[in-house]
């Protein structure tokens, strides 16, 4: 176990602290006034989000960190996690995040024992299971299906919905052992719904996530455990950036708002299924797409448009 107050985590990941913070003599991080603390959506919950190190996955940590959540940042790219883990800042130390400072985990979400050892590991460290948890990590190995390989097709399919099956299997069996509530929030993506040139296994995946997803909710609603699936569109992050520009410029030609979303969109939709505010919610698809639903979708408000309306 680091000193305390060495600044470094349970694993000697680099914990929350602001730039430049010095622990030994400043201590810890000043805590929040109580007002504020009052007004956080996910005050003492435990987050665990995989693919946090990257993107959507670290919009969502440091979007739920504000919220008052302790942060589980899990990545296959350990340094990436505890670098999202180090952008949380000084809101994780023990005076303001009840449940403990955010940590940085490394797991593949692909392999079940992995996964098996982050849930042990994630309660080892928190002494609890965590009530929030948001499966972001993903890849994407586009080819036309006239040319796509097996191994594409099996490293999509294992990381994108296996590896949700096995985080949301593991989470929930935690969640239900220990007799505690919990929101599971699973990206899938617009995809899963229209399918995409260059993208069958991409489709497949996503699609898999959405129908996983109905059923967990079907499944886990009697234990308290509410489960929803995000489907963002095109969002600005690593992942998009292979996507040729002459196809970007294709998709963003139909899109009513005219641009790539932000992961910050993502995030936000995700925070309202992790709160209370969606308590009656399971089962869901909230679309972030910067379009009507179903792309086109006549007379309808988008997913960021209700949570947007709702706050
Ligand atoms: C009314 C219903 C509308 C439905 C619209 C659905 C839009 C979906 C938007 C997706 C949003 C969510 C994405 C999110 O989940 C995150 C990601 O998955 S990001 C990655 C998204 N990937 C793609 O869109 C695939 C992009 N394409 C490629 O990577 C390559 O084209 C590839 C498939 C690898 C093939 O490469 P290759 O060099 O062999 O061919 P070209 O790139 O030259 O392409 C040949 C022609 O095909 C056209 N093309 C390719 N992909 C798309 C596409 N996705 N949508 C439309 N057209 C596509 C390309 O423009 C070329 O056309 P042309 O010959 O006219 O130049
Ligand atoms: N960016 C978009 O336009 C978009 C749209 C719809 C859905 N999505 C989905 O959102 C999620 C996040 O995507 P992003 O755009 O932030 O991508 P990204 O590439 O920026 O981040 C993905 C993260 O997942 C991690 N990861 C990959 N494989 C892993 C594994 N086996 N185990 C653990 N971590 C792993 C990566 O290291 C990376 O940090 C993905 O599931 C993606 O399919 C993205």
């Amino acid at each position: 176990m680091a000193p305390r107050g060495s600044g470094l985590d349970w694993r000697g990941c680099a914990l929350a602290t602001p730039p430049g913070w010095d622990w030994p003599s400043a201590g810890c991080p000043p805590a929040r006034p109580l007002d504020m603390a009052s007004q956080l959506r996910l005050r003492s919950a435990l987050a665990l989000v995989t693919g946090a190190g990257s993107g959507i996955g670290r919009a969502v940590s440091v979007r739920l960190a504000k919220e008052g959540a302790t942060v589980a940042a899990c990545d296959l790219d350990r340094a990436a996690a505890c670098e999202t883990v180090w952008l949380l800042g000084g809101q994780g130390s023990e005076k303001v995040a009840p449940g403990g400072a955010h940590t940085a985990f490394q797991a593949d979400v692909s392999e079940a024992g992995a996964v098996r050892r982050l849930l042990e590991q994630v309660q080892a460290c928190f002494s609890r299971p965590p009530s929030v948890v948001v499966s972001c990590a993903g890849l994407t190995r586009d080819e036309f299906l006239l040319r796509m390989s097996e191994d594409d097709w099996d490293r999509v399919i294992a990381v994108n919905l296996k590896g949700i099956f096995l985080v949301t299997q593991a989470a929930a069996q935690a969640l239900v052992s220990s007799g505690c509530r919990g929101s599971i929030i699973n990206i899938s993506s617009i995809v899963g719904k229209v399918g995409n040139v260059g993208q069958t296994n991409y489709a497949a995946s996503k699609a898999g996530v959405i129908g996983l997803t109905q059923t967990a909710a079907r499944e886990l609603g009697r234990h308290g455990i509410r489960c929803n699936s995000v489907l963002p569109g095109f969002i600005t992050t690593p992942m998009t950036q292979k996507v040729p520009q002459k196809v970007l410029d294709k998709v963003i030609g139909m899109i009513p708002m005219g641009h790539l979303g932000d992961p910050e969109d993502v995030a936000d939709a995700v925070t309202f299924l992790a709160s209370e505010d969606s308590g009656y919610i399971t089962g869901a698809s909230v679309e972030v797409t910067g379009m009507r639903p179903s792309w086109g979708g006549r007379g309808q408000r988008s997913g960021t448009q209700m949570i947007r309306e709702s706050r």
